[in-house]
């Protein structure tokens, strides 16, 4: 099955961008992944193509308007798609790993991107979006988030990345950050390669990895631990 992204945007020049080169972008060329980038000033009616409006009750900017974004979202994701309908929104829950492992073993995903303050509220409800912040600061639009989330979510389809395993040991996979890396040379500006690595001794190196990844964890990420995350009993 191929993972099909349709991306929603004032701004389709910006697809695949980034997404278009090394690991996701060969992937793409392969058919492992498809991405559609859809005008929505394609589905307004007046002649100036508007898509927005001044916020009602006042206030600055502009309002992505719901009947306009409804268009291009039935067009996109017709009745009877199976595809989760994804707003990026700095209000949204924050991605994170385990929903982009799910996103990855589904049937892709229909990503609308916001500009100006945001959409109608509407939209949001009529259309059963799933608001999904990448972190928490504004963006000017939804694109850079889009590519974001498309990115983390591709790299886990099958075949897509070249060491199965490398997707196993990641930051987060386990609840963890993960470990430091080294590689040679053994001495760089002084600083030599920690012995245990080079020690040949594969079980001390797991556990010294293992170690280090819940000291960093514990100091750079408490709420990781907070939310669940049990240490293997030694
Ligand atoms: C300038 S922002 C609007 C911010 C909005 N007025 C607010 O304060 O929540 C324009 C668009 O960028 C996108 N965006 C900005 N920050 C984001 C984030 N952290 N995660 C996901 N999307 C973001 C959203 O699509 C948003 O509608």
């Amino acid at each position: 099955m191929t993972f099909k992204a349709s991306v929603l945007t004032l701004y389709p020049e910006m697809f695949p961008g980034a997404l278009g080169v090394s690991l996701a972008g060969r992937a793409l060329e392969a058919g492992t992944w498809s991405l559609e980038a859809v005008q929505i000033r394609d589905f307004a009616t007046d002649r100036h193509r508007t898509v927005d409006d001044t916020p009602a009750g006042g206030g600055a900017g502009m309002v992505m308007r719901a009947d306009v974004l409804a268009r291009a979202i039935d067009h996109a994701s017709p009745e009877g798609d199976a595809r989760p309908r994804l707003l990026m929104s700095p209000r949204g829950k924050p991605l994170t790993q385990a929903r982009v492992r799910e996103l990855a073993v589904g049937p892709g995903a229909v990503i609308l991107c916001g500009r100006f303050e945001g959409v109608d509220q509407r939209l949001i409800e009529a259309r059963g979006l799933e608001e999904v912040s990448v972190g928490d600061f504004i963006l000017s639009g939804g694109e850079p988030a889009a590519l974001v989330l498309l990115d983390a979510v591709v790299r886990l389809l099958p075949g897509v990345m070249g060491n199965a395993e490398s997707g196993e040991e990641e930051s987060f996979e386990n609840g963890l950050l993960e470990h430091p890396h080294y590689t040679r040379p053994q001495e760089f500006e002084g600083r030599p390669i920690p012995d245990v690595l080079t020690s040949g001794n594969h079980k001390k190196i797991v556990e010294w990895r293992r170690a280090q990844s819940e000291a960093l964890t514990k100091e750079r990420r408490p709420d990781l631990l907070a939310a669940g995350f049990q240490p293997l009993a030694k």
